[in-house]
């Protein structure tokens, strides 16, 4: 198995803690409360703002004129792709983009757009690949899952639209390029390097299974 492909073994069990977090559950399930859906949802779109600069410093730092657009065209997808998926589901709760601007990144979510975009800052491309790739690898992976083990229940489910986005074959092809990129990245580094860009991918896989707690506790601050 390549480096890349090993690395969510090497965070399995956070990452399996993510999967098994009750907001992903009630999704699947359709009972998750919508206050809760809500929260997550205007704490996701400041999050994804922040996300989709880190892109940009991908595209800052790349080699080649190949992996700028490798970048780029991910941050056009999450501007007017994902962010789509969020400003429909506000329309459905009635929440305008000015409304929705006035929303302040939780504590939480603070600390984890700060640390990608320290990794993006002070790394390298190959650095920059670790710190993003749980975000788009977890969301696969655990949407995948919620279709088959919920298909059942999924028609006419509020969630449906937000598992099938995730689940769906060019989500994950717009990203399939990370896997390549980081092993030929870090063919050349020393086990030391290795283990620090294993770190940095772990850590994301953290602050993403503490995200989904944070909005399930609709937690804005650390009280
Ligand atoms: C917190 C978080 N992590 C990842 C994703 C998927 N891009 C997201 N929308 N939000």
């Amino acid at each position: 198995m390549s480096f890349s492909r090993t690395l969510k073994d090497k965070s399995i069990t956070v990452w399996e803690d993510g999967y098994n977090h009750p907001f992903l559950h009630e999704m699947g399930n359709g009972t998750l409360d919508q206050e809760v859906f809500k929260f997550y949802l205007l704490q996701d779109y400041t999050y994804l703002i922040e996300y989709a600069k880190i892109f940009a410093m991908g595209a800052v730092k790349a080699a080649d004129e190949k992996l700028m657009t490798n970048f780029t065209v991910i941050q056009h997808a999450i501007l007017y792709e994902e962010m789509d998926l969020h400003r429909n589901y506000m329309n459905e709760f009635g929440i305008t983009l000015d409304e929705n601007h006035t929303v302040k990144p939780s504590l939480f979510n603070k600390a984890y757009t700060s640390n990608m975009m320290s990794v993006a800052q002070t790394g390298g491309v190959a650095e920059i690949i670790a710190v993003i790739f749980p975000c788009a690898w977890t969301y696969y992976d655990y949407a995948t899952r919620l279709k088959e083990q919920y298909r059942d229940s999924l028609e006419g489910n509020f969630y449906q639209t937000w598992i099938e986005n995730y689940a769906s074959d060019e989500f994950r092809d717009s990203f399939e390029w990370f896997y390549d990129t980081l092993d030929a990245l870090c063919e050349h580094k020393t086990e030391q390097e290795l283990e620090a860009i294993e770190d940095i991918f772990r850590r994301s896989v953290e602050f993403e299974y503490l995200f989904w707690d944070m909005a399930y506790n609709r937690q804005l601050s650390y009280l």
